[in-house]
């Protein structure tokens, strides 16, 4: 562990500082495409603008033979595209797989100028940050950046999960962490075949009205679908919140059931996670919806906002609005809500023309 004094020093001669806080720049979706695939490669300049995020996967769903075509693909895109205000990200291979170190060693010198974050997968512990952090510096070193290329890990082992506090404090560069249910679920052993979401078999079910066998089988007990992923999110939320950086939901693998994607999505932001992976251009616009407020939360918080400010505007004090109590707590979540909705009508106009109404 570095010291307090060291933490936000290069970790190579040449190397751009470290960021003293992490930007809060939108990022609802992070929208996933394999750049060796044509046809996915040919639609990112149109999806320019039109998502927070572009993140050319180099890992699991690129085929072994076609990694180096994808990480070459995203060089060549990253040349040619003007990325405005949508953000470019990468997932590269993992730290174990042979093509990790050909990753990140090509991308950071060849792109990293326009290279935003960098998602790390499989992350254990701080220790594969700290081989990342240092691996960074010095291409960032050779490369001659001015500014760091951010790092953002992919929760999705048991081992991963239990260090997850200390993977978010390893390094100034840390920007967020994402869940990824599907390597978790694996490797925690869980009996489903699923990407993400819930499970029909994970519930609770209503007591029998009394203790008869009838009343015990009887199918109208009703029953409750659990969150598989509860436990995860609200750790990861609370890890990253208490290193200022971004808690996301991962991917919901049922492309066509838009509907739990969009619950399993709001579950997420409701927990405070700020996005979610998207990986299919029809999630985009879910991930958009659900991770921005809506225009009657971002009204009330301004109404709250307002009367406190004509209560004097020191923050304290309590109010009766439409019969409910507002005090300092109720008043930090409505900053919380209107904070969010300003930075997005930055760089939304519907959405500008709609918390402004
Ligand atoms: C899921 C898909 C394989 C579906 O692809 P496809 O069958 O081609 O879908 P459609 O026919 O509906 O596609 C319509 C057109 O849209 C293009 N398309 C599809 N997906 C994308 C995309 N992500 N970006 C851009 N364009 C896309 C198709 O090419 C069609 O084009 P056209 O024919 O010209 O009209 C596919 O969507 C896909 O592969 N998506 C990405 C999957 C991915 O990235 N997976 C990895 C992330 S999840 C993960 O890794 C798990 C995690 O780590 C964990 O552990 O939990
Ligand atoms: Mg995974």
């Amino acid at each position: 562990m570095r010291s307090a004094k060291d933490f936000f020093r290069p970790l190579a001669v040449g190397a751009p500082a470290p960021l003293t806080e992490i930007p809060a720049r939108p990022s609802r979706a992070i929208h996933f495409f394999d750049p060796s695939n044509p046809k996915m490669a040919a639609k990112v300049p149109d999806m320019v603008g039109t998502v927070d995020v572009l993140l050319g996967n180099l890992e699991d769903a690129v085929k072994a033979d076609n990694k180096a075509a994808a990480r070459e693909g995203l060089v060549r895109i990253a040349k040619e595209t003007d990325f405005g205000a949508t953000q470019l990200w990468t997932r590269v291979n993992s730290l174990d797989s042979p093509w990790g170190l050909d990753d990140l060693t090509t991308l950071v010198t060849e792109i990293g100028d326009v290279l935003d974050v960098v998602m790390v997968p499989k992350v254990e512990g701080a220790e594969d940050i700290h081989y990342v952090d240092r691996l960074l510096a010095q291409l960032e070193a050779k490369a001659g950046l001015t500014r760091p290329v951010l790092v953002h890990a992919i929760l999705e082992t048991a081992r991963g999960v239990a260090n997850v506090e200390e993977i978010c404090a390893a390094s100034p560069r840390m920007q967020g962490i994402s869940l990824g249910p599907a390597d978790l679920a694996a490797d925690r052993r869980m009996k489903t075949t699923r990407v993400g979401g819930g499970h029909p078999g994970y519930l609770v079910r209503q007591d029998p009205a009394d203790g008869s066998a009838e009343a015990i089988e009887s199918p109208s007990r009703a029953v409750y679908q659990q969150d598989l992923w509860h436990y995860t999110i609200s750790r990861m939320v609370d890890a990253c919140v208490m290193n200022g950086i971004y808690p996301y939901y991962g991917p919901f693998g049922d492309i066509a059931d838009v509907v739990a994607c969009e619950d399993q999505f709001r579950n997420a932001f409701l927990l405070g996670c700020v996005g979610a992976w998207s990986l299919h251009p029809k999630q985009v616009a879910i991930a958009s919806r659900v991770f921005s407020p809506t225009a009657d939360d971002v009204a009330h918080a301004r109404r709250v906002v307002a009367a406190f400010e004509e209560m004097g505007g020191d923050g304290t004090g309590a109010v009766m609005l439409d019969g409910k109590m507002e005090d300092d707590a109720s008043l930090k979540q409505c900053l919380v809500m209107v904070r969010l909705a300003d930075q997005l009508a930055e760089v939304d106009p519907t959405l500008k023309e709609l918390y402004a109404s």
